[in-house]
């Protein structure tokens, strides 16, 4: 079987049937129809995701190297994304992104209290300052 035949997702996503499942981790292609009934952990779960990305699912799992090893044997080309179509999904990414924006609002909050902050002090300071003229 040659394993380097290029796929659109589209063209990965008119096999998402029992008799007929490719599915798609970390941008690989893989036929699973002959595994299917193999699977430790069922088939439901590689019907659900049959013609889609897979790879957040599978990777959450925490398969093992021998589960990886099935996967090289049932590889049959690479996937070709074009525009509009769902990007590589990964949660680690997404979560990173978030955090990072998160520490960003909160830094420029930090930054509006201390400027706030500063000019109160400095006109608490100019008003005892006129007020010592006046004594
Ligand atoms: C073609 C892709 C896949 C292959 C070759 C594969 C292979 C395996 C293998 C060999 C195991 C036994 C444990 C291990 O060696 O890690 C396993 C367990 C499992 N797999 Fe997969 N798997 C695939 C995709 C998926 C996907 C997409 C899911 C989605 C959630 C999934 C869910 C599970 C679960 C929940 C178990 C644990 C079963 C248990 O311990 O009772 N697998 N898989």
């Amino acid at each position: 079987m040659s394993a380097d035949k290029d796929f659109t997702y589209a063209q990965v996503a008119e096999h998402s049937t029992k008799k007929d499942l490719y599915l798609v981790i970390h941008d690989k292609v893989y036929n699973t129809t002959a595994f299917v009934d193999e699977h430790p952990g069922g088939e439901e779960v590689l019907l659900d995701v049959g013609g889609q990305d897979a790879t957040e699912a599978f990777e959450d799992v925490g398969h093992s190297d021998e589960a990886r090893e099935i996967l090289e044997g049932l590889l049959i080309g690479n996937l070709k994304r074009k525009e509009g179509d769902p990007k590589p999904k990964l949660s680690t990414t997404t979560s990173a992104t978030t955090s990072t924006n998160n520490a960003a609002g909160l830094g420029i909050g930090l930054y509006a209290i201390i400027l706030i902050g500063a000019g109160l002090a400095f006109g608490a300071y100019k008003y005892l300052q006129t007020q010592e003229g006046k004594a």
